[in-house]
């Protein structure tokens, strides 16, 4: 099967080297080409280039993009979709003044939806979570990943990466699962957090490796949560049985947990909203990827990740949704780019390399996706007819996007 995609009026993040990530500076070169072609064959990328270099060959199909756009869907590395039911009651709870974090200590929060998952089926959450994934699809996402975190108790964690295995198993989309068991402490462990990490690491751990139910470990280190100390004790564990961490850090408070995801060889540490001078410092030359989560932000009204700061200072970012019931009951990824640019000043070439190529690296799927490149999956976003990608963010709120691509194939509503 070979599609060709004929008169794109500019094709988006082109990269005929392969490279693994932008940081500083290079986050503002956006390389595109203008009036130009693709050429897909069996849902990978083979070939691009300018229009007058167009190669006459025979094709299974032919798309005219004129006036539109294509890029690389957006690689989302952080995400919670699977869960059970949803957390507007405290959303309204916020809205009258209360805080996330009084919430959480009144029994809301994490734990509220960690009890309405124990008592779901399987079958039940995988038909909830479902609908979650398909909607992100037709957003242009191509590639999540999808947190487990809200069982809590072993049972129901690995509940959770079952799910997250059957809808790998079951959409073309890229996904990949991570272990969060660690996520928050659990009630009747509050006296005995240890115990708790015990369980994890004893229990859930080898059935998680045996069933290869995950390719990450993570957990929340933040005042009140885990400690930078359970973060180590946690990732090293995670690592025996060759699970790669990622951390969610620097949320709330900035107790040294970035520094604890660099000594520990985390692939990202995420949130990163509150980051102290000594935290930008740590995540230099290092090949962990710090990950913004702008909706967070929003929907929590919270920092935002001060991205400028850290491009200036060198480092790459990458931006994820955080899409979950409780601080960001959105996927939209698109409104993610905008927000960055709106209210992080990031211009929309280092949004879209965050949320392309750099949210490919922060997942572990560079080599496949996150860039235009021969050999690459053909995970795309055919844009309505707009005049530069710009409009896109520019343009927040509203969907510029006409079609997307899995492997190659167009995925309807
Ligand atoms: N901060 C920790 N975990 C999730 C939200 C958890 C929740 O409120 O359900 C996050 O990344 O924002
Ligand atoms: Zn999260």
């Amino acid at each position: 099967m070979i599609t060709l995609f004929k008169n794109i009026k500019e094709l988006i993040q082109v990269r005929t080297e392969p490279i693994a990530f932008v940081s500083g500076k290079a986050m503002n070169e956006l390389p595109t080409i203008k009036n130009a072609f693709l050429i897909v064959e069996n849902g990978l990328i083979s070939d691009f280039g300018s229009m007058e270099n167009c190669p006459k060959i025979n094709v299974s199909e032919v798309i005219d993009a004129t006036g539109r756009m294509i890029l690389p869907s957006w690689c989302d590395s952080h995400t919670h979709i699977v869960y059970a039911g949803n957390r507007e009651n405290e959303f309204v709870d916020r809205i009258n003044g209360w805080s996330y974090e009084a919430i959480a200590n009144n029994g809301g929060g994490i734990l509220n939806s960690a009890k309405k998952l124990q008592e779901t089926s399987e079958e039940t959450l995988y038909q909830e979570s479902k609908v979650r994934l398909e909607e992100v699809i037709q957003l242009g996402t191509g590639a999540i990943e999808i947190k487990s975190g809200y069982g809590l108790t072993v049972d129901a964690e690995l509940k959770m990466l079952r799910v997250i295995k059957r809808l790998k198993e079951t959409y073309s989309i890229a996904i990949k699962a991570t272990f969060l068991g660690a996520h928050a402490v659990p009630l009747e462990y509050k006296e005995n957090k240890e115990t708790y990490l015990k369980l994890l690491t004893e229990e859930a751990l080898p059935k998680i490796a045996e069933e290869h139910l995950a390719e990450y470990i993570d957990i929340f280190c933040e005042t009140g949560y885990f400690s930078v100390a359970d973060t180590e004790f946690i990732l090293e564990a995670g690592k025996k049985y060759g699970l790669i961490p990622k951390i969610h850090v620097n949320q709330f408070t900035a107790i040294g947990g970035v520094q604890a995801g660099v000594k520990c060889q985390a692939l990202s540490v995420d949130h990163l909203e509150i980051m102290r001078d000594e935290d930008i410092e740590a995540l230099k030359n290092t090949k962990t990827m710090p990950v913004a989560l702008p909706s967070c932000s929003y929907f929590l009204s919270i920092p935002y990740t001060p991205a400028r700061k850290m491009i200036e200072a060198g480092l790459p970012l990458a931006l994820a949704t955080d899409y979950n019931p409780g601080s960001t009951p959105s996927g939209n990824m698109n409104f993610v780019v905008s927000t960055a640019c709106i209210k992080m000043k990031m211009t929309p070439e280092e949004a879209i390399n965050a949320a392309t190529l750099n949210g490919a690296y922060a997942m572990g799927v560079e080599e496949e996706l996150g860039s235009i490149t021969k050999g690459k999956q053909a995970n795309l976003i055919l844009t309505k007819q707009i005049n530069s990608y710009g409009f896109m963010p520019y343009s927040f709120g509203t969907n510029q996007i006409e079609k997307v691509y899995l492997k190659g194939k167009e995925i309807g509503v």
